[in-house]
This record gives structure tokens, sequence and C-alpha cells, in this order.
């Protein structure tokens, strides 16, 4: 486990925290690491956001994302039917609040992977929280990985490493740092940080 792990191992909480928050720059490899987890732990509840992003090739609505127009997202946001929200290169995403609680009250380990805009404000409403960076073995290495997917043009991929910037910055704000260069990896020290294995 000290492989993946950068800085100190935090020290247990006194109340463990239910809620945990992945997060890390585009492309950095979240939704491989959660899908990777989700495989042998169909139990570890992960949030489906909602956002104005088209999807794409094999994206499903209710399963990947809730795909809403611009108008939809302004009543989530107006109605007080999120968490959190926030624009992301271009696209607004937000996490439907109601299904987060409602896990939470029946004890479930929920999982958020949302971005730093996003954990930044979960952190301040839900302060038993767990805040965990995913990180990139090397910028070289986020690059290669957002350009290799091949899901967004390059002035989107521009968009999305601006924003990387700012985020790789922020790394000292998180609980726990988890360095993305093996995928197994990763995911078996999330499932432990969540008290799952
Ligand atoms: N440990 C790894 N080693 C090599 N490639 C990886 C690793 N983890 C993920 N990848 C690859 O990196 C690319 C980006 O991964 P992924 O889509 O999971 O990133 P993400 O952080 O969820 O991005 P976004 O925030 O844009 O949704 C994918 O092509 C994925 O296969
Ligand atoms: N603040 C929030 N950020 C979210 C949410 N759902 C996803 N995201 C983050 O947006 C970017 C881009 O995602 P992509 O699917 O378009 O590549 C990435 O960092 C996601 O983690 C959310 O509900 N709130």
């Amino acid at each position: 486990m000290a492989a993946t792990f950068r800085g100190t191992t935090p020290e247990p909480p006194d109340v463990r925290p239910r809620l945990t928050v992945l997060s890390g720059p585009s492309g950095v490899g979240k939704s491989t690491v959660v899908a990777h987890m989700r495989k042998e732990h169909p139990e570890v509840w992960l949030s489906v956001s909602a956002t104005t992003r088209k999807p794409r090739p094999g994206e499903q609505h209710g399963v990947h994302y809730f795909f809403v127009t611009d108008e939809e997202m302004d009543k989530l946001i107006a109605n007080g039917e999120l968490l959190e929200w926030a624009e992301f290169a271009g696209n607004r995403y937000g996490t439907p609040r109601a299904a987060v609680l409602e896990r939470l009250e029946n004890g479930e380990p929920v999982l958020l992977e949302i971005d730093l805009q996003g954990a930044r404000q979960v952190r301040e409403s839900m302060s038993d929280s767990r805040l965990v960076f995913l990180a990139p073995p090397s910028w070289e290495e986020l690059v290669r990985r957002l350009t290799g997917r091949g899901t967004e043009p390059p002035e989107v991929i521009e968009r999305r490493l601006d924003a990387a910037r700012t985020e790789l910055a922020a790394e000292p704000e998180f609980d726990v740092t988890l360095v993305n260069t093996s995928v197994e990896d990763v995911a078996r020290e999330l499932l432990a940080l969540m008290d799952v294995v």
C-alpha cells in the first residue's frame, strides 16, 4: 500500500467518514479506478452526477450521468437539489443531493467523483467527508492519458489541462493523495480507505 500513498498517511478519524470524495485532474484515471473497484465491490455506491455536457459514445443517461439541458440544470440549482455543483471546462456538473443523503442515512459507503471546486464545497457542507486526491505519476503522463483517451477535441484538452494546473496545485488541501501508477493498486487502496476491505 505504501507504494502509492504520497505524504503522511492520516491518523484514523474519531468517526469513520462515510462520504468519500475522489478528485483529481481530468484524465488522471478517476473513472477507470472507480470502475475497477466497483467490478469487485458493487456495494460501493457511486453518485451519478447531472451534467450539461453532451454524452460521449457509449455513455448512458442515468448510468454515467444524468444528461440535462441548461434550463434543467438551472432548475436543479435553483431548487437546491444539488449537494454541490461547478462549471468545468465549459460545462456544468452537480451531485444530486437526495440520493447521497439517503445512502448515507442507510450507512452505505458513498463515493463522489467530482472536480476540485465541488470537493471544496463538500468539505464545507459535510465535515466528516474524506477527500482523496488522485495524482498522475507525471505531467507528461497526464497529457498522454487525456490525449490518448480520444474523447475531446484539442481545444477542450487545452481547457482541461489549464484546469489541471490549478487542481494539481491544490493537492495539499486533500486528506490523502494516491498516485495513479497502477489502477489495481489505487483501487485496492481506495477500498481500504473506505473500510470496504
Ligand atoms: N494507471 C493507469 N495507467 C495507464 N493508463 C491509465 C491509468 N489509469 C487510467 N488510464 C487511462 O487514462 C485515460 C483517462 O482515464 P479516465 O477517463 O478514467 O480519467 P478521469 O480522471 O476519469 O477523467 P475525467 O475527469 O476527464 O472524466 C483512459 O484512457 C484510461 O484508460
Ligand atoms: N463538481 C463536480 N464535478 C463533477 C461532477 N461530476 C463529474 N465531475 C467532474 O467533472 C470533470 C469532467 O468530467 P467529464 O466526465 O466531462 O470528463 C471531472 O473532473 C469530473 O470528476 C459533479 O457532480 N460535480
